[in-house]
Parts: structure tokens; C-alpha cells; sequence
């Protein structure tokens, strides 16, 4: 079973569109949560255009009622985001080597030559008891370095299997992130996914069973227009059971 943790962003951007608090992103999360999801993802970039640093303290109070489940944060590790982490002291952090100005997360890290960077920043993370991972292309040889700087799992990057699926070549792209995990795996590291990950392409993604977890939220949102928040999470939840 692959656990799901839904990244609310997109409800921070509609709420963020008007200057009101609607939709209450915490109120969205515990609903989340009660329909089963084992996470709630937020990924706060330096321009808080969706997800904010405030909304990582206000569901460290919500996950308070909930110790089953768990918050992950995700972001670039510059000094605004890494003071608001240890502070609020999430299960799990995903370190993602994006640019302030990036549209969206496009690259996973080169960990060879950001290790330096790196282990400081994720030392200071696991003193506090906090998963850390590395969110990464699917390139098997650079497990073991993800490995090696101190990560407790890495997130395939999985924007380039969602591109390909249901196309010609897209089972040769399966089996390219299919060996990155097992590389990972093989190094002694936990696997996550993530990135336009959607309802159509998840289940073949995870069902070889090495995929801990799967961090959805732009496809979800949009599905959820179209068949309703409650009813896109508990067909991911049966997907990925
Ligand atoms: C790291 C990643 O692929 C996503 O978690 C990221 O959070 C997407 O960010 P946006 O929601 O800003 O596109
Ligand atoms: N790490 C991936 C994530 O949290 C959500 O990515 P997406 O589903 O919004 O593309």
C-alpha cells in the first residue's frame, strides 16, 4: 500500500485570490484527514503565492488531533524556510532545489555538486526527529549519494512518467523510475513520488509496492471540480490501497 498525502497549495491559492480565509485551508486538511488521506503536503515558496509559512504552524495545531497522520513540508532549504520548519517540526520535510521565480518544482537535486549545501541543512533537520528527503530525478546512480549526504528517503520527480503515460515508450519511462527506486531502496533509502501524479496514472506508478508515499495536489484540485473534493480522495485511497 502506497500512503497518500494530499498538498493543499491550490487551496491556498484560491484563498490567497480573494484576501479572505475561503477556503480555510486547515478546515480542508482535517476534512482530508477524516476521509482517510494519511497526509497533508504544503509546499510554501518565498512568495507564499499559495501555501504560506503561517499555514505550516496552523496545521502543526491540527495535526495535534490527528497523530496518525502526518505533515509534511516541502521547499527550497533557504534561511525563512528551514527557521519556519524547525520550528514547526513537521514527520517530514522534502528539500526541492527550485528558484524562487519557477513557475513550478521542474528539476530534482544534483546532489553531487550541492552536497556540500546539503548536509549541514539536513544534520540540523534530523537532530529535530524530522524525515528528510531529496526530491530527485529517477536516475538510479544517484541514489546512493542521496544516500550518503544523509537522506532518509528520496521523491522521484515523476512529472516525466505522468508526460508519458498511456503513450508509446511509457513503459520503458516506468521502468527507468521502477530502477531508480530500486536503486534507492538498494542504498538504504525510502521512496517517495510526486508531480502531476493524477487519478489515471498513479496506480501503475505504485503498484510494484516500492513507493512509501505519493504527494497529489494539481490534479486532485482539478479532478475535484469535476467529481467532488470527498469523492477524488477516497478514489485515490482505493487506488492506491
Ligand atoms: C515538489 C513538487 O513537485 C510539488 O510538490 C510542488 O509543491 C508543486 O508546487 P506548485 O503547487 O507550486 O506547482
Ligand atoms: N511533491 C509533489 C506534490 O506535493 C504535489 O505535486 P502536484 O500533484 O501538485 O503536481
Amino acid at each position: 500500500m502506497t500512503h497518500l498525502s494530499v498538498n493543499l497549495n491550490k487551496i491556498g491559492l484560491l484563498r490567497n485570490s480573494r484576501g479572505r480565509d475561503y477556503p480555510n485551508l486547515v478546515d480542508m486538511a482535517e476534512r482530508t484527514l477524516k476521509l482517510g488521506a494519511f497526509g497533508i503536503t504544503i509546499h510554501p515558496r518565498p512568495d507564499q503565492r499559495h501555501a504560506t509559512y503561517q499555514d505550516a504552524y496552523d496545521l502543526k495545531e491540527l495535526m495535534k488531533r490527528y497523530p496518525e497522520a502526518e505533515l509534511n513540508i516541502e521547499g527550497f532549504p533557504d534561511a525563512q524556510f528551514l527557521s519556519v520548519v524547525l520550528e514547526v517540526e513537521p514527520h517530514q520535510c522534502t528539500l526541492v532545489p527550485d528558484d524562487p521565480n519557477q513557475l513550478t518544482s521542474d528539476h530534482g537535486w544534483n546532489v553531487a555538486r550541492d552536497q556540500d549545501a546539503l548536509r549541514p541543512v539536513i544534520a540540523k533537520l534530523k537532530e529535530k526527529g524530522i524525515r528528510v528527503v531529496l526530491f530527485m530525478d529517477p536516475v538510479a546512480e544517484n541514489m546512493a549519494i542521496a544516500k550518503e549526504v544523509g537522506a532518509d528517503r528520496v521523491e522521484l520527480y515523476t512529472e516525466a512518467y505522468a508526460n508519458s503515460y498511456g503513450k508509446e515508450g511509457s513503459t520503458d519511462v516506468l521502468n527507468q523510475y521502477q530502477e531508480a527506486a530500486q536503486a534507492a531502496l538498494d542504498a538504504g533509502l525510502e521512496v517517495n513520488a510526486g508531480h502531476d501524479l493524477d487519478l489515471d496514472n498513479v496506480q501503475a506508478l505504485c503498484e510494484s509496492g516500492r513507493i512509501a508515499e505519493v504527494s497529489i495536489g494539481h490534479a486532485l484540485t482539478v479532478e475535484a471540480l469535476n467529481y467532488g473534493w470527498d469523492n477524488v480522495v477516497k478514489a485515490y485511497l482505493n487506488k492506491l490501497a
